[in-house]
């Protein structure tokens, strides 16, 4: 800023801001502008303040204020330029370069010395701060350019440059659809292709092609990129444009075949490769077109694997590698097959139609799964245990109310078995309750007599481990056997178990009846056909007797007492009818005793 007055020496100035400056010495000026030279320290006060080194100032020789910093690095720091960097161009244009911000210019009307104009100063800076700073990055990027004009792709082919619309075509159009409507004119005028060289378009100097004259997609060069082992693999999934290229190729004259022209013009071969190699973004962007292509015209869309890897061998992985177990593996396949067997069981199961008395037996006992207000409704206190025995609304004296005489005797348990010898005498008539663990059978003896707690029960398999003998009244005995199957015991103790069971089966003089018990739900298994078979060859007589009714469905109790008593149609040992109970309920058991008690009668 030019001083207006004159000052003398000594005297003392302000300039901008409330500075002080002592004018120590006044230099003639040499255009006429005088300049100041600080005196003392306040010279570093002003330039904290003004943020300038006013120890030297300069005077421009157009009259101009300016500011000299310090070193580059607060050049830097305050406007974002680089001065050290700083490059004049030939036409009298500082250019500053900024540290990583791109190109800045700055005119200068100076002299040609590293300064800025101080005019600009707060400009520059405001501009550097604010979105200003945008605008120059815009505008670094866009070097050479006016700003809002769009950035121009340069080609080092200055070919491709000047066909601008090629360019256009090539770069920007170059889509699925259009690569489609591209391959099909070509399928269609029956170009040729060669082998191989699905991507393969060059101009044949005949204007056919959309690209004529400017680019050429080699697919022999994909093919090696492949073999290589570059990211160029899907060029192998255009097989089918391949194909169909190939077929046009049989009609058409040699001449028109680009790998034979190619040959003939080592030039455009040059030309093609180098345009390869240069714009190798447009060249993957013609693979996938290509590859998009072919799969949109010959095949749905293979979905893309997910990076998961799935070890076959890792069973935690089971959920996800369903498929592969399955394809590959012929255990899963053993599996799988064994597991369609047991559903068709359950379809053979669920395709039974009961008989009609079975049916109606079922429905007259209340048997299988009932609603608590059917059995009010029929006038069964639900209160009490095993309400459908048979004695609505009984009182203390239950017993006295059994129908069945024999039942109301009491139970007393008089003998345990573990081995043969250990057998008590067989004086009384034995009715003997077998089955597999917790099917029901001690739960049995106590609900016939309805003396609950004698035998001992749980829900634990395998509580009972010896033969119990029971005596009821003075005429009959109740045998509850251990169980067999699954059980809570070491399996040395459970074969102890089935051979004891089997063997007084087998040998029990005083046996005139054993009730094998089946859990209705899951039916006979094969322990059981085992004592069947056993009690067949010894001619012990049996009598199958459902438990359990009052988990399944009437319906489904119906169609297991239809499908056993099918199973044991050609078996002379098996009793007829097959009983059906629920201890729970109380349900079957009136019928139950009345069979048992008829032994108990006629037995000697
Ligand atoms: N819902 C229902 N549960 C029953 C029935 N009969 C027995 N249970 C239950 O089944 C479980 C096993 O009964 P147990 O009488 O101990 O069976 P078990 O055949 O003697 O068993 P082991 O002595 O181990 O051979 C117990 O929890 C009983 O409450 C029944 O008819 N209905
Ligand atoms: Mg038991």
């Amino acid at each position: 800023m030019p001083l207006k007055t004159s000052p003398t020496n000594g005297d003392t100035v302000r300039v901008r801001s409330k500075v002080k400056f002592s004018v120590d010495k006044l230099k003639g000026p040499m255009d006429g502008v005088r300049t100041l030279k600080p005196k003392n320290s306040n010279a570093n006060k002003a330039d904290r303040k003004e943020r300038v080194d006013a120890r030297k100032p300069r005077a421009s020789n157009d009259g101009v204020r300016t500011l000299q910093f310090r070193d580059a690095d607060e050049a830097h720091r305050k406007v974002g330029v680089d001065i050290g960097k700083s490059k004049r161009s030939s036409d009298g244009v500082r250019t500053l370069e900024p540290k990583k911000r791109g190109t800045k210019k700055v005119q200068s009307k100076g002299n040609g010395d590293d300064f800025v104009p101080y005019d600009n100063v707060n400009e520059k800076l405001s501009k550097f701060r604010g979105k200003d700073k945008r605008e120059l990055k815009t505008k670094s990027r866009n070097d050479g350019f006016e700003s809002g004009q769009k950035r121009k792709r340069t080609y080092a082919d200055p070919e491709m440059v000047e066909d601008k619309g090629d360019v256009k075509r090539l770069v920007k159009k170059f889509t699925p659809r259009s690569m489609k409507t591209l391959v099909g004119s070509y399928i269609d005028k029956g170009k040729k292709a060669p082998r191989g060289k699905a991507c393969e378009f060059e101009d044949s100097g005949e204007n056919t092609s959309p690209f004529t004259g400017n680019r050429k997609f080699k697919g022999s060069e994909l093919r090696d990129k492949k073999d290589t082992g570059g990211k160029m693999n899907g060029s192998y999934k255009l097989k089918n444009v391949q194909e169909k290229l190939r077929d046009g190729a049989s009609k058409t004259s040699d001449k028109r075949i680009p790998h034979l022209a190619t040959k003939k013009d080592p030039d455009h071969r040059k030309y093609t490769i180098d345009s390869v190699e240069r714009s190798r973004k447009s060249k993957v962007q013609c693979k996938k077109s290509l590859a998009t292509h072919s799969e949109l015209t010959d095949r749905p869309p293979k979905k893309k694997k997910r990076g998961i890897r799935i070890d076959p061998h890792d069973t935690s992985n089971k959920r996800l590698d369903d498929d592969i177990t399955n394809n590959g593996n012929t255990q899963e396949k053993k599996d799988l097959a064994d597991s369609e067997v047991e559903i068709s069981k359950n379809a053979q199961f669920r395709a039974i139609r009961p008989s009609s008395s079975i049916l109606s037996f079922v429905d007259d006992n209340l048997l299988g799964r009932r609603r608590e207000i059917e059995f009010r409704r029929a006038g069964y206190n639900i209160e009490l245990p095993a309400p459908l025995d048979n004695i609505p609304f009984s009182t203390s004296s239950e017993r006295e109310r059994i129908e069945v005489p024999v039942f109301r005797n009491r139970l007393e348990f008089f003998a345990a078995a573990k081995i043969s010898s250990s057998f008590p005498p067989p004086d009384l008539p034995e009715i003997a309750f077998a089955g597999r663990s917790n099917v029901g059978k001690s739960s049995l003896l106590n609900g016939l007599t309805r003396q609950w707690g004698v035998a001992r029960t749980s829900d634990k398999p395998g509580l009972t481990q010896t033969i119990n003998f029971f005596k009821l009244g003075p005429k009959l005995c109740l045998v509850d056997l251990p169980g067999y199957g699954f059980a809570y015991a070491k399996e040395e103790v459970k074969e102890n178990w089935e051979e004891l069971v089997k063997e007084y089966v087998d040998s029990r003089v005083a046996l005139k009846r054993v009730c094998l018990l089946v859990d209705t739900k899951w039916g006979l298994k094969p322990r059981d056909h085992e004592l069947i078979d056993l009690m067949e060859r010894s001619q012990t007589k049996y009598q199958i007797v459902l438990t359990k009714t009052d988990l399944v469905f009437p319906i489904d109790v119906a169609r297991r007492a239809m499908q056993i008593e099918e199973n044991l149609k050609a078996k002379k040992s098996a009793v007829q009818p097959l009983m059906m109970v629920s201890s729970k309920t109380g349900a079957g058991m009136r019928s139950l005793r009345t069979v048992l008690a008829n032994i108990a009668r006629f037995a000697k």
